[in-house]
C-alpha cells in the first residue's frame, strides 16, 4: 500500500465544496448510496433476514436512505429508522427521503432494530456531527447509538457510512459515550485521520474508501457527468504509513557488505529488575540488521542471577560494555543510542553525557521520565538538532502526558497534535506509540505527522515498547543519514505488520522480535 494522505473535516468539505459544483444535484449522494448498498450486499449473508438502516438528520442519513432505495430494489428486507427531524437545510437528504418513500421502503420513527437483524447500517451522523450539549434529538440519537452497538456486540455485520457514529474523524476520540462500534466502514471523499488513531480502529472495523468517482477509473476516466474540476486540492493533515515505509529494507545487502557496513547500536538501560528491557532491544537492533550492538545494564550488576558476563546469555552475539559514556573512546558520536528501556532512577545520571554526545538518539520509557522531570536534560535535546545529532522520543501516551504537562486523556482526544506539540517544544521526532502510533517531525522540517496503521492488540504486551526503540536503533545504525521520521514509520510499521501476523492472544516481546525478522525473509526476492 502506498502512503495516502489523511484529510480532517475542512479538508473533506473543500473538496466535498468542488465536487458538488462539478456534479449534477444528488449526484453525489446517489453514488455514495450506491456505494453502501453494494458493500452492505456483500456482507449481507442472510437474504431472509432483514437489513436495518438508522438514518440520521444530514446528508450521512441521505446516503443511508439512498442505500435503502438500492437495496430494497434488490429484494432486501429493508427498514430505515429515521429517529429525529429531516435537517431543513440538507436538499439532497429531503430528495433522498421522498425517493425512498415513494420507491416503498419502510421508513419508521420505531429507534428498535428489527428482530432477526442480520445487517445494521450506521448513518446517523459522518463529518457534520457536534458534540452541542443541548441539542434535542441527542436522547434519541442515544438510544439508536445503544441499539446499533447492541447488534456489534453480538457479532452482527455493522456498517458505518463514512464514519462511525460518534467518533471524531480529526481525532479519532469518542464525541458520545456510545460511539458506534462497527465491523466496516466505507468512507467517502477522504480518508480521515481519526479513523486510524485513537479509537478509530476499534470503532472502525474494516475501512473501505470511495472516492465516488472524483478522481476517475483505472484509466483516468472521469465519469461523464462530472464536469472539470479547477481542484485546489488541500493540504493534508496527516499522511498514512504504508508498505512503501520499507521500501529501502527489501533490497538485498550489498554482496561487499560486512558487519562494519551495517553500523553499531549501544543500548544503555536494564537497571536492576529490568534488564529484560534491555536486552529485548539490544536483540531486536540485532534482529533489524544492526552490525554490531553493545549493551550496558545501569545499575548494581552483580545482583543474584545476574553474574554472567555476557550482556544476554541467550544471544551471545550481544557484546556487553560498562556504562562509562563520558569516558574518553566511546564512540558516542558514531553510534546509534538507545537509551532508558528498563532504566530505571539510575538512567537521569548518564543522560547528560548521551545527550550531548550521542550522533543518534533512540530515547524511552524511563529516559523519557528522567527527561520529563528535569528542565535542564529538556535543554540539552533541544540543542541537539543545531549540531546535526538527531533524535526520536517513543513515549506512550502518559509518557506523552507527563512530557507535556498535561493527563492522559487530553493526549488521546488529540494524538496528532500532541506528538507535533512534543516534537516542536523539543525540538525532535517522536513516536507516540498506541493504535495509530503519530509520527511526528518538528515543524521546520516541512513535514506531516504520520499515522501508522499496521498493528493489533497483540502488541499491547510487557517489552513490546522496548523492542520498537531497538528495531529503530538497529535500522537506524544502517543508515545513518535517512530521515528520521522515514526511519520510525518504517519501524512502526514492521512492528505493526508483525502483531497482526498474531491473530489471537499475546505476541510476546521475544517472539515480536523472531516474528519481525522473519516477516523480512518473507518479503525477499
Ligand atoms: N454533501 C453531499 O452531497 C455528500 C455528503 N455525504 C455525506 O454527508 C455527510 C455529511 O453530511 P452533513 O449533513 O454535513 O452532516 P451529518 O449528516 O454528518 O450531520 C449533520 C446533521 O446531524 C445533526 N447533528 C449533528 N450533531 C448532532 C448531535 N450531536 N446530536 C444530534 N444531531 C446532531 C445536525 O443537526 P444541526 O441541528 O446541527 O443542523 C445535522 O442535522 C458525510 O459524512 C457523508 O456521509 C457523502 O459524502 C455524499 C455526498
Ligand atoms: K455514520
Amino acid at each position: 500500500m502506498h502512503t495516502l494522505s489523511l484529510y480532517g473535516i475542512a479538508g473533506t468539505r473543500t473538496l466535498e465544496t468542488q465536487a458538488l459544483a462539478a456534479t449534477p444535484p444528488q449526484a453525489l449522494m446517489e453514488r455514495a448510496g450506491l456505494a453502501v448498498a453494494k458493500l452492505a450486499l456483500a456482507l449481507h449473508n442472510h437474504a431472509e433476514r432483514p437489513i436495518w438502516i438508522a438514518c440520521g438528520p444530514g446528508n450521512n442519513g441521505g446516503d443511508g436512505l439512498v442505500a435503502a432505495r438500492h437495496l430494497h430494489a434488490q429484494g432486501c428486507q429493508v427498514i430505515a429508522s429515521l429517529p429525529t427531524r429531516q435537517s431543513a437545510g440538507s436538499v439532497d437528504a429531503h430528495a433522498a427521503l421522498l425517493a425512498a418513500q415513494a420507491a416503498g421502503v419502510r421508513i419508521t420513527q420505531d429507534l428498535t432494530p428489527p428482530a432477526r437483524t442480520a445487517l445494521a447500517i450506521d448513518a446517523l451522523l459522518g463529518i457534520g456531527a457536534t458534540t452541542k450539549p443541548d441539542h434535542s434529538p441527542d436522547q434519541a440519537l442515544h438510544q439508536v447509538l445503544r441499539s446499533l452497538n447492541a447488534l456489534s456486540a453480538r457479532d452482527i455485520a455493522t456498517l458505518a457510512v463514512d464514519v462511525p457514529s460518534g467518533l471524531s474523524v480529526e481525532t479519532g476520540e469518542c464525541l458520545h459515550a456510545d460511539a458506534v462500534h462497527a465491523t466496516h466502514c466505507l468512507t467517502f471523499l477522504t480518508l480521515k485521520p481519526g479513523l486510524f488513531t485513537g479509537h478509530g480502529p476499534a470503532h472502525c472495523g474494516e475501512i473501505w474508501f470511495d472516492d465516488l468517482g472524483l478522481s476517475g477509473d483505472f484509466s483516468g476516466n472521469v465519469a461523464n457527468d462530472i464536469a472539470p474540476i479547477n481542484r485546489i486540492t488541500p493540504d493534508a493533515d496527516a499522511d498514512l504509513i504504508g508498505h512503501d515505509s520499507l521500501l529501502n529494507w527489501l533490497r538485498p545487502a550489498h554482496p561487499l557488505s560486512h558487519k562494519g557496513s551495517h553500523g553499531d547500536v549501544w543500548v544503555i538501560g536494564g537497571a536492576p529488575a529490568m534488564r529484560g528491557a534491555a536486552r529485548l532491544a539490544a536483540r531486536a537492533a540485532l534482529a533489524a540488521g544492526a552490525g554490531r550492538v553493545y549493551g550496558s545494564m545501569l545499575g548494581d550488576i552483580t545482583v543474584a542471577g545476574d553474574e554472567t558476563p555476557e550482556f544476554d546469555s541467550q544471544r551471545p552475539e550481544l557484546m556487553r560494555r560498562p556504562v562509562e559514556v563520558t569516558a574518553p573512546g566511546t564512540f558516542l558520536p558514531s553510534l546509534t543510542v538507545v537509551c532508558g528501556c528498563g532504566g530505571g532512577q539510575e538512567i537521569h545520571a548518564v543522560l547528560p553525557a548521551i545527550l550531548k554526545g550521542a550522533a543518534r538518539l533512540v530515547l524511552d520509557a524511563d529516559g523519557l521520565n528522567a527527561l520529563g522531570a528535569d528542565p535542564a536534560l529538556q535543554a540539552l535535546l533541544i540543542q541537539r538538532r543545531a549540531v546535526g545529532q538527531n533524535t526520536v522520543l517513543t513515549p506512550h501516551p502518559l509518557e506523552a502526558a507527563r512530557l507535556l504537562g498535561t493527563d492522559t486523556h487530553r493526549v488521546q482526544a488529540g494524538r496528532l497534535k500532541a506528538a507535533q506539540e512534543l516534537a516542536d517544544r523539543l525540538n525532535c521526532h517522536v513516536v507516540l506509540k498506541g493504535a495509530g502510533s503519530v509520527v511526528a517531525a518538528p515543524a521546520d522540517t516541512g513535514r506531516k505527522p504520520l499515522i501508522n496503521c499496521s498493528g493489533s492488540p497483540a502488541l499491547a504486551t510487557p517489552g513490546s515498547g522496548d523492542v520498537l526503540a531497538g528495531w529503530l536503533g538497529g535500522l537506524w545504525a544502517q543508515a545513518p543519514a535517512a530521515c528520521p521520521q522515514g526511519l520510525a514509520a518504517a519501524a512502526v510499521y514492521w512492528h505493526g505488520l508483525a502483531g497482526e501476523s498474531q491473530g489471537l492472544g499475546p505476541l510476546r516481546a521475544a517472539d515480536l522480535i523472531e516474528r519481525m525478522h522473519g516477516l523480512r525473509s518473507r518479503w525477499g526476492p
